[in-house]
This record gives C-alpha cells, structure tokens and sequence, in this order.
C-alpha cells in the first residue's frame, strides 16, 4: 500500500508548566512546555504523528514554518518519500527560498524536525527496515570528511552481530536513565530534597542539577544534593548557555567538589572552540563537557567532534531534522568514540528520544559505557503510549510508531489559546 499524505494539519499545545516552574534553568526561567503537533493524514486511513520542542511564546511562529513546508509534503506518497528518504530530507531543507531562513537551523528547521518526525512515526507503523535503507535515509552533504556512506554502511553490518542479544537485554532490563525532576532551578530545597528522596526510593542513582544563576546558591544545593545521593551516585550539572568561556571554567571549578561527570551547556552553544577550552581545562578535574540540545545541525556536530570539545553528544530528537539527521550523528558518535546520551524531557522528548537511543545501543555503539538517557517526570499522560519507566530504566516501547501521538482530549484542552486550559488561564 502506498499511503499517499492527503492532508498535514499542525496546533499549537502548550502546557502551563511555568505556573510551577517545573523546567526552570539559568536562563530559561519561566518555560510552559510546549509542542507544534503535527498530523499526517493518508488515504489508507493510516495517520503519522509528529511534533517538535517549544517552550510557549513563539511556537505559533512554528507553525507557520511547518505551513510553509506542508505544500513539499502533501500528495507525496510514504513509498515516494522513503524510496528516496535522503532526497526527500533535502527537498524540505533545501528548497530554493526557504533555505535562506536556516540553512538547517533554527525555527524552520524545528517545523523540519516535527514534519520528520510524524513521516517517521508513518513510516514506523507501516514496517521494519535494514542497514542499507538507514544508511539511505542520511544526507551525507557536509560530513564526508569524517563519515562517509561506506563507513556508515560497514558500522551498521558490523554492529548485526550480537544485535538479538541487545534487543533481548533491552526488552529484559531496559536502557539506562538519569534524572533531572529533581532539581530545577527554581524549586526550593525543601522540595529538592523530598524530590530527591522519593527519586532514591524509586531506584534512581543518576541525577542532573541546574546551576549557573548564583555560585554560592549552586555550592549550597549541590552539596546537599551529594549528600543526599552518596558518592557512588552520579551527578551532572546543566548552566543552559549561561557563562563566557573563562568563567565556566573558574564556575565548574568551584564545584568540583561535589565531583560532577559533566557540565552541560557551559557557554553559547554556537561556540565551539569555547568548548573545546573548557573541556582541556575541566580533564584534569574530572569533568567532561556535554552539549547538543541547541546543536542545530550535524555540521555543527562534527566541528564538537573534530575539535574535541565535547565528551558527552546531547542529541535531540526535535531540534535535528528528526531520525535522519540523527543517524548522522549517531554515527559520526560512533566513529570519534564518544558516547551519546540524549537530550530528553520537555513534552514528548522522551518518548521519543528513546527510540534513538535504544537503536544506538542496539545498531551502532553496542556499549552501554558512560552512557544514559535523560529522563523528566512530566506530561508523559497526555501521550497515548508514554514511556515505561523500570528502576530508573527506559524500556522498550512496543506500540508500533514513533510514540508521538497524543490523546485527542489532551491536544483540545491544551491547543493555545482557545484550549480549557488557556482560556482559564486567560481569565485569572
Ligand atoms: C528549558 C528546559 O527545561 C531546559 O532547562 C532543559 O531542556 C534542560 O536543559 C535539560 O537538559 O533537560
Ligand atoms: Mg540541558
């Protein structure tokens, strides 16, 4: 059967989470979790499901960007669109006029990711697929240098053998997660401690911290957070963009103590040789450099990597051009040797970034070393199959698709701003 997209409607769901500061950091202080929802209709009857990240004001500036590709992708055919993936990837990024509002990144590039993502999820309910046709789903332009299609190819055969025994380990004890609910920027200690606590009951042992508004304020929560999770726990701690390169490295510096594994997002992540010095300075601490959820593309990737600047690869499933370009770095990853651990939380991250890491483990690295996904404990209800979470481990969805689909009720509730939510809101 073909499935030929008839129809791309998109909307506007946004969820108040700022009202708790829930995803608060250093510099994104008051975050509604957000999605631009995309719905791929086809004449089968057979619907994709899609979206990308947003943090409330401005995703209807996303949905206009995904109107503006929806004309590239209706009266395609999901045969067409996957005969021809890596084609079909550069019709939407490269089209004559609208390349000139990225290339590859930015606000057209988040409408590429969520149109992506729901030709995914199609595509994923309607069957499997084998190294050759991965491989064929990469635009290669840009990272030949370090990744080619041969090299890509023989990492993908190579990683067959052992793959039914990964699979078999993943759907017995899941893939292995941290956790950043615990402590957001703009929650008090009282609650990070009892946060903290229920999170150790439940199993968990790595946990994500963020700083980077007030030094001595960080000191303080940081060390009650070591000493509350002991010292074999793992601790990471996230600055979202917030220092020059000379401060992060005196920051950090300062808190070393609690022996973090990483700093994520030191500085601007546009910089690549800034992080490149902080990661020579923060080695001999201990401390790596992790970065990648404002990555816009896997150019940029490739320069982290090339430069070294980066010890641990934050993919993101919303903000690169979806599965596609996502491969790419997963296995330019794979080549320079540095583990993946993915960016995940705001609403449907997880549930999809999951899928990414468990083809990681299972098709490319085989190496569960120094490696995690991030996990955030909200929102998951308002999708129709959340994520399964088993002593602080992912497991492996079993619904078929790209797990992005949302119940109907919670869309109509949350679509900004004529939703029941919004509209209360609205009133106060
Ligand atoms: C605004 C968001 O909640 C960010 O703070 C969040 O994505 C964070 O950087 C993370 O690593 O989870
Ligand atoms: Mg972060």
């Amino acid at each position: 059967m073909s499935h030929k997209i008839v129809n791309l409607r998109v909307r506007d769901v946004r969820f108040p989470t700022s009202l708790e500061q829930h995803g608060s950091d250093a510099m994104h202080t008051d975050p509604d979790y957000s999605a631009a929802y995309v719905v791929l209709d086809t004449d089968s009857g057979l619907k994709g499901f899609g979206l990308t990240f947003t943090l409330g004001k401005g995703t209807e500036i996303v949905l206009c960007a995904v109107k503006a590709l929806a004309g590239l992708v209706i009266g395609k055919s999901l045969q067409e669109i996957v005969s021809n993936f890596r084609g079909f990837y550069r019709l939407l990024t490269s089209d004559g006029q609208m390349r000139w509002l990225g290339p590859e990144k930015g606000v057209i590039h988040l409408a590429t990711a969520a149109v992506l993502n729901a030709v995914w999820d199609l595509w994923a309910r309607a069957e499997g697929k084998d190294p050759k046709q991965i491989v064929s789903c990469i635009d290669f332009r840009y990272i030949t240098d370090v990744l080619t299609e041969e090299e890509a190819l023989d990492i993908l055969v190579k990683a067959q053998e052992g793959k039914k025994q990964r699979e078999d380990q993943m759907l017995k004890e899941g893939y292995p997660a941290y956790t950043t609910s615990c402590a957001w920027l703009g929650y008090s200690d009282q609650q990070l401690k009892q946060l903290c606590s229920d999170a150790l009951k439940s199993g968990w042992t790595r946990f994500k911290v963020k700083v980077g508004a007030d030094l001595e304020d960080d000191i303080r929560r940081c060390r009650l957070i070591r000493q509350m999770i002991g010292p074999s726990s793992t601790l990471m701690i996230d600055a979202n963009q917030r220092w020059d390169v000379a401060e992060a490295i005196s920051w950090v510096s300062r808190l070393a103590e609690v022996k973090p594994l990483w700093i994520e997002e030191p500085t601007s992540p546009d910089d690549i040789l800034g992080h490149a010095a902080i990661s020579k300075a923060l080695a001999p601490l201990g401390i790596g450099v992790a970065t990648g959820e404002q990555c816009h593309n896997r150019v940029m990737f490739k320069q982290f990597l090339q430069a070294s600047a980066l010890q641990f690869v934050q993919i993101d499933s919303c903000r690169l051009g979806s599965v596609n370009e996502n491969l790419a770095v997963l296995l330019m990853a794979y080549k320079f040797q540095v583990p993946v651990c993915p960016h995940a939380g705001g609403v449907g991250l997880c549930e999809l970034v999951q899928h990414l890491i468990l083809f990681d483990y299972i098709c490319v690295s085989a190496d569960l070393r120094n490696r995690m996904c991030e996990y955030v404990d909200h929102l998951h209800e308002h999708f129709t199959s959340p994520v399964v979470i088993q002593d602080a481990h992912y497991m492996p969805p079993k619904d078929p698709g790209y797990s992005c689909e949302m119940l109907e009720e919670s869309v109509n509730r949350h679509e900004y701003p004529e939703g029941d939510i919004w509209k209360q809101e609205i009133k106060k």
